[in-house]
């Protein structure tokens, strides 16, 4: 990996504020692609220790710079972890500018990909995903960078 992806795929605070920040005088926003309960995917499933077949919150995005989307992502939420916290609600908020503020917030280990996202046709150079939690709120982000972004922003293209 060049030095300049380095700290896109390794750093283990807000995406969303990396984001806004490398982006701006561009409009950081949300585009929310699809949201509802359903099966995760194995891997998905294993990486939360859930077992395949229990249903979960899925989310997923795209995050836009002026409306190019940088950055897909995909959430998924076991259902015992999500009472009262409302996440239906968050819309086309970012997923991240909530869970961030939450003070216990914990982040596991940052798993990295050189495959495109599973979930998504766009290409693009890495990805990577990682558990966070927050009491009993547990949820598996997984977030692609695509070429797009490597192109605004002038990054390597790995
Ligand atoms: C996890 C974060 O939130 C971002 C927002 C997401 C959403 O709104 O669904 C998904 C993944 C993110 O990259 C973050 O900012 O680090």
């Amino acid at each position: 990996m060049s030095q300049a992806w380095w700290p896109w795929v390794a750093s283990r605070d807000s995406l969303t504020t990396r984001l806004t920040r490398a982006g701006a005088p561009r409009r950081f926003r949300v585009r929310l692609l699809d949201q509802r309960l359903g099966r995760p995917r194995r891997d998905e499933a294993l990486a939360l220790g859930l077992p395949p077949t229990r249903r979960a919150w899925l989310r997923e995005v795209a995050l836009c710079l002026d409306d190019r989307p940088w950055v897909v992502a995909r959430s998924v939420a076991p259902l015992h972890g999500l009472r009262g916290q409302r996440l239906e609600r968050l819309g086309e908020r970012s997923l991240g500018s909530w869970l961030f503020r939450q003070p216990d917030l914990e982040r596991g280990p940052i798993e990295v990909s050189a495959e495109p996202a599973p979930f998504h046709a766009l290409p693009g150079p890495w990805g990577r995903r990682s558990v966070l939690r927050h009491g009993r709120f547990a949820v598996l982000v997984q977030e692609f960078f695509l070429d797009a972004m490597a192109d605004d922003l002038a990054l390597p293209s790995r």
